[in-house]
């Protein structure tokens, strides 16, 4: 397999149409929702990355080990899906997988009464799920400031529980638009319940098996912005993404209004153009962590000081994607600090044509957030298949738009 690619963009000018794949997350939602629903749903422009295809695979395994590889939505929903299914079955992934933590949804299901065991370290996949006795419990409080993936998986399956579940979270509420993106669909699947202050309460109820259209990928969409940011002249129109979308990245529109990109949006998608960026930023990524790579990457490339908070969930993702962002931005000549607990400064630098080989970490979002720097010099990715999580068609669509991408061997 290729170990590095080198890219660059001879004219440093973008134009034209990218068909973006679309959200693994809306897909693994709907995807659970709908095995749950029986019956014949249908899903529109279900996602090509691996996570959504696995996904898929999984839902129609009769296998009693599963691997959910490197999928965090998939590790996390198919635990709850498991448990309250009341199936058998061991489930585990990546050696990385078994270091992200699981702890506060197994505790969760435990409680509701299903049978689940940890095969190697307490708190951490693999798991062993083994079927299902109601505990007549049905007011819960979690922690919600790890992983918002647990909120979703647990209020997914909570109509099936005999009396439905009042979910109360406990602490700050991290990642918060993707449990609204879920009671979304669950409400697209003919399910009602309700969020206020800081209880969701999902009452018993059938889900109905209906049509559903995923949208393209705001997070896919981050780095198509970022190119444009650093592009010399720059119109790029982003097929499939809607206005009134579910998605919290689309937070991007508004970040990148002070990074240089105006977004305008039209039937088709958004159309990207450039415009003035301002100097000092300061940003919030508890609602939106998957883009702070992006940022972080485009600001040490545009030579723009940023304030980060939020970004707590970083460090258990696919890689500690602090430390991988420390490393790497410091290769460009710019530091990341923690100045001050959970307070982050970016000092960038000015490029002056330093030999920049990025290293990926086996994370998607490590190799495609420094892929914009190749408009301003030619640079290397190191293991460029990782965007196969996400993006598999990532460097197709980057020669479609005039870079140049060589494999090395
Ligand atoms: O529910 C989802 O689809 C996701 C939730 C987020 O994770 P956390 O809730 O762990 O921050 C996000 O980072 C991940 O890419 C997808
Ligand atoms: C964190 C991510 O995914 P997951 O947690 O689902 O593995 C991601 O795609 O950036």
């Amino acid at each position: 397999m290729t170990k590095t690619v080198t890219l660059s963009h001879p004219t440093g000018i973008l134009k034209g149409r990218v068909q973006l794949p679309a959200s693994k997350s809306e897909a693994n939602r709907a995807l659970i929702i709908a095995a749950l629903a029986g019956g014949k749903s249908e899903l529109q422009n279900l996602s090509e990355a691996n996570d959504t295809q696995l996904l898929q695979r999984l839902l129609n395994s009769d296998s009693d080990t599963i691997d959910a590889e490197d999928a965090g939505t998939v590790m996390r929903f198919l635990t709850a899906y498991y448990a309250v299914t009341g199936q058998q079955k061991t489930l585990t992934g990546t050696d990385r997988m078994c270091q992200r933590p699981i702890k506060v949804l197994v505790e969760a299901l435990q409680e509701l009464g299903a049978g689940i065991a940890y095969l190697g370290e307490e708190g951490y996949p693999p798991l062993q799920i083994s079927g299902f006795k109601g505990s007549g419990k049905k007011h819960l409080k979690v922690r919600s400031d790890i992983s918002s993936q647990y909120i979703s998986a647990l209020i997914m399956v909570a109509p099936l529980l005999p009396d439905g579940l009042e979910l109360e979270l406990d602490g700050k509420i991290s990642s918060r638009p993707y449990i609204e993106m879920t009671l979304a669909l669950m409400k697209h699947f003919g399910v009602e319940a309700s969020f206020e202050g800081n209880t969701i309460t999902v009452p018993h109820q059938k889900y109905q098996p209906a049509t559903f259209a995923v949208e393209s990928d705001w997070s896919a969409a981050s780095y198509w912005y970022s190119m444009v940011a650093l592009a010399k002249e720059a119109d790029v129109t982003l097929l499939g993404l809607r206005e009134d979308s579910h998605q919290g990245d689309k937070a991007i529109v508004d970040i990148m209004r002070r990074l240089g990109v105006h977004t305008e949006f039209k039937q088709e998608g958004v159309r990207l153009t450039k415009k003035h960026a301002e100097k000092r930023v300061t940003f919030d990524f508890s609602n939106c962590p998957d883009l702070a790579q992006t940022i972080v990457a485009l600001c040490a490339a545009l030579g723009i000081a940023v304030e980060m908070t939020g970004l707590e969930s970083l460090r258990i993702k696919e890689t500690d994607r602090i430390q991988a962002l420390q490393i790497e931005v410091l290769s460009m000549g710019a530091s990341l600090e923690e100045r001050t607990p959970g307070i982050f400064q970016m000092n960038p630098t000015l490029l002056t044509n330093r030999e920049l080989n990025f290293r990926t970490y086996e994370d998607h979002r490590m190799a495609m957030a420094f892929v914009p720097i190749a408009l301003l010099q030619p640079i290397q990715i190191q293991e460029p298949h990782v965007v196969r999580k996400s993006y598999p068609r990532f460097w197709e669509d980057l020669e479609k738009m005039g870079f140049e991408v060589t494999a090395n061997e």
